[in-house]
């Protein structure tokens, strides 16, 4: 699937390049000396247990949160030593579509899309409404431009947030748990747009998820994170047949195994003190 050089290696071209990347949150280490390639023009599903860090990932890619130690490139540039201005060029070529990435209520779904374009772009309005209905039409909601979001189904609202998410054609486009609440047909039509968008606008996709059989069936690359660390790199198919244990225990959902079911515990966080409900003479009711 990857070029190979003359002697038949495989090399990845990398759109982005994670190296020796370590993050803190307090002294929780989220990552720890983390290095992975997301390869320049395909799909890449970034998996693991809840609260590994993956919307994280995203952040420090975005230049949203700043590493502790270790580099991010995207497109060859660090984006942590760019000036505002030249990381404001590099934002520009993304599209994010976050979990909690929700339409604008008081505006109509070709508002919610030509926003991005009236924001960052001197493009006329004619030009603008046409783009939104070629964005429309590729999320197949040409028909639903002049809803409001409230109108629209759960699904479709999705959709139209992808649309948005393509309006100003990034080169690269991060989905954070874009099934989340789907039903399993809406789940498959996201799957194909996924990879649809991908494929003809040559868009590098970078696709955080827990559904393991959406994100297999789609992506090129996986990575799997687990504890801070990568603790599997590769195709789909390399995966599916992967033998480590803790990569098994991801893919068939085991509460039990290598990897942790609990959040860490410590004296700050752990310890509940409610003093919710407590009456004047300290008795909890
Ligand atoms: N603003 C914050 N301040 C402190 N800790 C945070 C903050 N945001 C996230 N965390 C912690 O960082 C860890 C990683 O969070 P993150 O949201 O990246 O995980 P995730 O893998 O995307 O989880 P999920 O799959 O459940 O969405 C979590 O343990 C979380 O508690």
């Amino acid at each position: 699937m990857f070029d190979r050089d003359k002697k038949g290696v495989s090399v990845i071209d990398a759109y982005i390049k994670v190296n020796n990347l370590s993050f803190f949150r307090g002294d929780r280490a989220i990552y720890e000396d983390v290095s992975l390639t997301i390869p320049r023009g395909k799909v890449t599903a970034v998996m693991g247990p809840s609260g590994t860090g993956k919307t994280t990932l995203l952040r420090l890619i975005a230049a949203q949160l700043a590493p502790d130690t270790g580099t991010v490139f995207v497109d060859g540039q660090d984006v942590h030593k760019l000036s505002r201005s030249e990381l404001y060029k590099v934002r520009k070529k993304m599209g994010m579509l976050f979990q909690s990435g929700a339409l604008f209520s008081d505006m109509s779904v070709a508002e919610n899309i030509a926003f991005p374009m009236e924001e960052h772009t001197k493009l006329n309005a004619k030009d603008i409404a046409r783009i939104v209905s070629e964005k429309l039409h590729s999320v197949g909601l040409r028909g639903a431009a002049k809803l409001m979001p409230a109108e629209l189904s759960g699904g479709m609202a999705r959709r139209v947030a992808l649309a948005r998410a393509v309006a100003l054609d990034p080169e690269l486009v991060m989905y954070d748990e874009p099934f989340t609440g789907q039903d399993p047909i809406s789940k498959g039509v996201l799957v194909k747009l996924i990879r649809q968008l991908n494929d003809t606008a040559k868009i590098t996709s970078v696709l955080v998820s827990h559904d393991v059989e959406e994100s297999l069936s789609i992506a090129d690359h996986v990575c799997i994170l687990a504890g801070g660390r990568v603790i599997a790199e590769g195709s789909a198919e390399e995966i599916r047949a992967s033998d480590n244990p803790e990569v098994r225990q991801f893919l068939n959902g085991e509460p039990d195994g290598p990897v942790p079911f609990h959040y860490p515990e410590d004296d700050a966080n752990g310890c509940v003190e409610l003093t919710v409900g407590a009456n004047k003479n300290g008795a909890v009711q």
